[in-house]
């Protein structure tokens, strides 16, 4: 950690901060020995040790007494305030009506900002009515009113620092909302639920105005008795001997608390100690020690598969080990589907098909529709007008859970309160399958993606590429019907995502797995795609393979946006281009208004002397860069900048800055196009 403060500015606040706590916790712990003092003057240190006020608080009933309605009044305000305040938080989270979720969120902290004795007012006009005052569930619902705010804020900050993809992740395994609420969103909630109740109670038992108001001389709690005593008699010491106790029962309520967190974890872990035991027990696969970032050592082959294109069968118990291809994908065929914002299109008029076992990687600029068209087809979001069919089925209004479509988010969306093993188990509990045939699949997927000794492990205990790989687990393990992938590799260093991109590869041929990849580096979708659609501003602009959208690009954004070129706009006339005062060569005739595209390494450079067509344009170099492997060079023109590379095997000659060279290129590596 960084040092902010040093020397004697450090010693000066450490001094403060000390005489700080000494100042709050002192008064507090003095009242420990003052209690077992002797006599009823408050004196401390204590001349004379006694027990004479723990005896009193023992021996008049009332204390006792007052001290169980405390309790029951603190417990039963904090069960509703807790259940109320928490079901508000979420149903509020939930609501798109900005207007009224803004007033139900006043609604429910209202009584934070009210003055409490207004509220105790009101509440008491109300209690007197209908004949509650003096009883215990009328001083409970009062204290639960009053802390309610106290519970929804702490639960609603937490919910709005959830990844919103848990819930979206939870839905695309399988889970209904119900599941996705008791299994995700409430075990995630529960540091500020406990909190929150916590709050609750020490507010309740405490509590004393509301108290004054609602309880009654003959059924009093123990603030109240305590205060009663103090204004009518001064300070009654056995109040110190209560104090005592209820510190006492902190220290013992926060040693319980860490004592269950310690047995919890506990549990979990040798819960998921037996998941990995079945996990580990491949003893035909050998183990494979992964280095810390979760990459692969290169001497560790890829299962082999037999080819794509079998009927999916996932392992089951009953059918013994895994076979490699035991998945098929279906075919996703998106017809004519449009999304709005608002008057906003973000998609518009997709119009293409993802054949079955097909790898395709969605490709554009930021903000061009990619993750918008994946929520399409992962149904979180619904399209406004046109069709998407999963295989032969109109897919277009089932919910996500229904869809049996696995999605890899980018933010992995592992559940952090669960194991590896149960995170991939889960899709597999919310479909009900057997707990052995849980186990027989997720030993299976563990092994697909060579996790299997790390079972047990906490999702926090991983590194990013080994969460990436539990990610892909646990998306497969149910055997979808598609996989999504939301740039799942944008957060990996370089080296480890050209070899995730590499096992993915490999991982969805093995399994004939249909896969949409999301991207916006065209690096990563040359390496990994079958075909490459490319979108910009909600249009898809061209679905072909890496190759074609290299040499046929479809029209001038294609050809920017995937590698470099150099564009020419003219007008066609039969066999060339008119553009300025040149007719370029075309290798086919045309007759409109066109654009060629011509890339850089297809122009060829002549120096001065040397041969060259009539038509070749004359460039001065202004910049050359070594990219690795390749010259990148630059030449000015009258035509603009032209963009030439060359590789760079050692034997090249590089042609000094303000050199002057004719350009031009063989007619059939230029590509002509409409716009
Ligand atoms: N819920 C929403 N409400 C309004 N506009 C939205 C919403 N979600 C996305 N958009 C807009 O839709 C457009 C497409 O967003 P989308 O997230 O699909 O783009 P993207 O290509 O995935 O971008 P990036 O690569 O930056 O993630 C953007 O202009 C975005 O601002």
């Amino acid at each position: 950690m960084e040092v902010l403060v040093q020397g004697n500015a450090a010693r000066v606040l450490k001094a403060y901060g000390w005489v700080m706590l000494v100042i709050i916790i002192l008064p507090v712990i003095m009242i420990v020995p003052i209690s077992f003092g002797a006599g009823s003057a408050i004196v401390f240190p204590p001349k004379e040790l006694s027990l004479e006020w723990y005896y009193n608080l023992v021996d008049d009933p009332r204390w006792g007494r007052d001290a169980l309605l405390s309790l029951q009044v603190a417990g039963v305000a904090t069960l509703l305030a807790t259940v109320t305040g928490t079901a508000a938080a979420i149903g509020m989270s939930r609501i798109e009506n900005k207007a009224l979720s803004k007033f139900l969120k006043m609604f429910f902290i209202a009584p934070m900002i009210v003055p409490l004795m207004v509220i105790s007012v009101g509440l008491y006009i109300v209690f007197a009515r209908n004949g509650l005052l003096g009883s215990m569930w009328a001083l409970a619902i009062a204290h639960a009113i009053v802390v309610l705010p106290f519970v929804v804020m702490p639960v609603m900050s937490r919910l709005a620092s959830l990844d919103p993809a848990y819930e979206r992740a939870s839905a695309s395994l399988g889970a209904t909302q119900i599941r996705t609420l008791f299994e995700v969103i409430l075990p995630l909630l529960v540091p500020a639920i406990i909190a929150a109740a916590i709050f609750s109670f020490v507010f309740s038992f405490d509590e004393v105005v509301l108290a004054q108001f609602l309880a009654s001389p003959r059924f009093e709690t123990l603030p109240r008795k305590v205060w009663d005593g103090l204004s009518q008699n001064g300070l009654d010491k056995t109040v110190t001997s209560i104090a005592s106790v209820q510190l006492f029962m902190v220290l013992v309520a926060f040693a319980g608390w860490n004592i269950w967190k310690a047995a919890r974890t506990g549990v979990l872990a040798s819960r998921a100690r037996a998941l990995a035991a079945i996990a580990a027990n491949t003893k035909n696969a050998p183990a494979v020690d992964l280095p810390a970032n979760g990459s692969l050592p290169m001497n560790v082959a890829l299962k082999s598969a037999p080819p794509v294109g079998t009927p999916a069968i996932l392992p089951s118990a009953e059918a013994g080990p895994a076979k490699a291809s035991e998945q098929h994908g279906y075919g996703i065929d998106f017809q004519h589907m449009s999304k709005f914002y608002g008057d906003k299109v973000v998609v518009e008029e997709a119009n293409f098909s993802v054949k079955p076992g097909e790898f395709l990687t969605i490709l554009g600029p930021s903000g061009s529709g990619k993750t918008t068209l994946l929520m399409l087809v992962a149904g979180f979001i619904s399209p406004d007008a046109g069709r998407l069919m999963l295989g032969k089925r109109d897919i277009s209004r089932v919910p996500p859970h229904q869809r049996d479509i696995g999605v890899v988010f980018q933010s992995y969306a592992l559940f952090p309160h669960m194991t590896v093993a149960q995170n991939v188990a889960y899709p597999l509990r919310a479909r009900g399958v057997s707990k052995a045939e849980q186990q027989a699949k997720v030993k299976w997927a563990l092994e697909r993606v060579h996790m299997q000794d790390f079972a047990e492990r906490r999702i926090a205990q991983l590194s990013g590429g080994q969460q990436q790989r539990i990610a892909l687990a646990r998306a497969i393990s149910f055997g979808p019907r598609a996989l999504l992938m939301d740039e799942p590799l944008s957060a990996l260093d370089r080296n480890l995502r050209v070899e995730m991109q590499r096992e993915i590869r490999s991982l969805q041929q093995s399994l004939g797995q249909t896969v949409i990849f999301v991207t916006h580096d065209q690096e990563e979708a040359l390496n990994m795609s079958d075909r490459v659609a490319v979108i910009n501003e909600g249009r898809v602009q061209q679905v072909a393979t890496p190759r074609d959208l290299y040499l046929k690009p479809q029209n001038s954004f294609v050809a920017n946006f995937f590698g470099e070129s150099n564009l020419f706009h003219g007008t066609a006339d039969g066999n060339s281009l008119k553009c300025g005062d040149r007719d370029f060569p075309l290798s086919q005739a045309n007759s409109d208004t066109a654009i060629l595209c011509v890339r850089p390494e297809t122009v060829r450079l002549a120096a001065p002397g040397q041969p060259a067509p009539e038509w070749a344009i004359e460039g001065t170099l202004t910049n050359a860069r070594f990219l690795g492997s390749l010259l990148h060079m630059q030449f000015a023109t009258t035509y603009g900048t032209l963009v030439v590379t060359r590789p760079l095997d050692g034997t090249i000659e590089i042609p000094e800055q303000g050199a002057v060279r004719r350009l031009f290129w063989a007619p059939e590596t230029a590509h002509v196009m409409t716009h």
